[in-house]
């Protein structure tokens, strides 16, 4: 199975020191953004280790993963979703070649807060493709993927970028990753 060697080659938190890491220069980010606790890094372990793999810490500035499958190397950068953070989302926004954004579909007093800071990122970033993970699909609060394309206003995303959307979970440590989350892979290797 393609991707099945794929594996966490390397990851990074900074906090002060990432100016003078470089990560500023680089273009070719998968960015990974959301707000806080919407399942980012969590998410982000499970593609990289075909396997569930729950984040234990939120994420204080960067957290960079490399993700390696048969056919290419794919460079994701995480920032943090807590208040302090979300200032440097629109400074990486602009440079990243992929946008996944990342919300929590059970908290649904937030999903307002999310439409907005994604529109903002959007706009800063007019051709930038876009992924969005519906995740927490397992809770039973969880609001449906038609919902969140609703309630995210998916539709006014624009005609000529590429989007797509998937509904993810995180559930059992150590159990195999949905077949929907080998897609959005799959997906993202592709477009990467
Ligand atoms: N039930 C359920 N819990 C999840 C899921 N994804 C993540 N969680 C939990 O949600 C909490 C936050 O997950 P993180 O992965 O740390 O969230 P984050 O978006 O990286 O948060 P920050 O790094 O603070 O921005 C953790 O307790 C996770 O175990 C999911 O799909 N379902
Ligand atoms: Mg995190």
């Amino acid at each position: 199975e393609a991707g099945s060697q794929g594996g966490l080659l390397r990851k990074t938190e900074r906090d002060r020191d990432w100016a003078r890491s470089g990560l500023q220069e680089k273009n070719n980010h998968i960015l990974v953004l959301g707000l806080d606790g919407a399942g980012k890094t969590s998410v982000l372990y499970s593609l990289a280790l075909n396997r569930v793999q729950h984040s234990k810490a939120p994420t204080q500035g960067f957290n960079e993963v490399c993700i390696s499958t048969e056919h290419s190397q794919m460079e994701f950068l995480e920032i943090g979703g807590s208040e302090p953070f979300r200032s440097y989302w629109e400074v990486y926004v602009s440079r990243g070649m992929l946008l996944i954004f990342v919300v929590d579909s059970a908290d649904h007093s937030r999903l307002p807060e999310a439409k907005k800071y994604l529109h903002r990122l959007i706009k800063i970033n007019p051709v930038i493709p876009l992924v969005v993970f519906a995740n927490k699909q397992d809770l039973k609060a969880a609001y449906h993927i038609t919902d969140i394309h609703e309630a995210l206003a998916l539709s006014d995303v624009g005609n000529d970028r590429t989007m797509f959307l998937f509904g993810t979970q995180v559930t059992e440590n150590g159990s195999e990753i949905p077949s929907t989350m080998q897609d959005a892979k799959d997906l993202i290797a592709h477009l990467a």
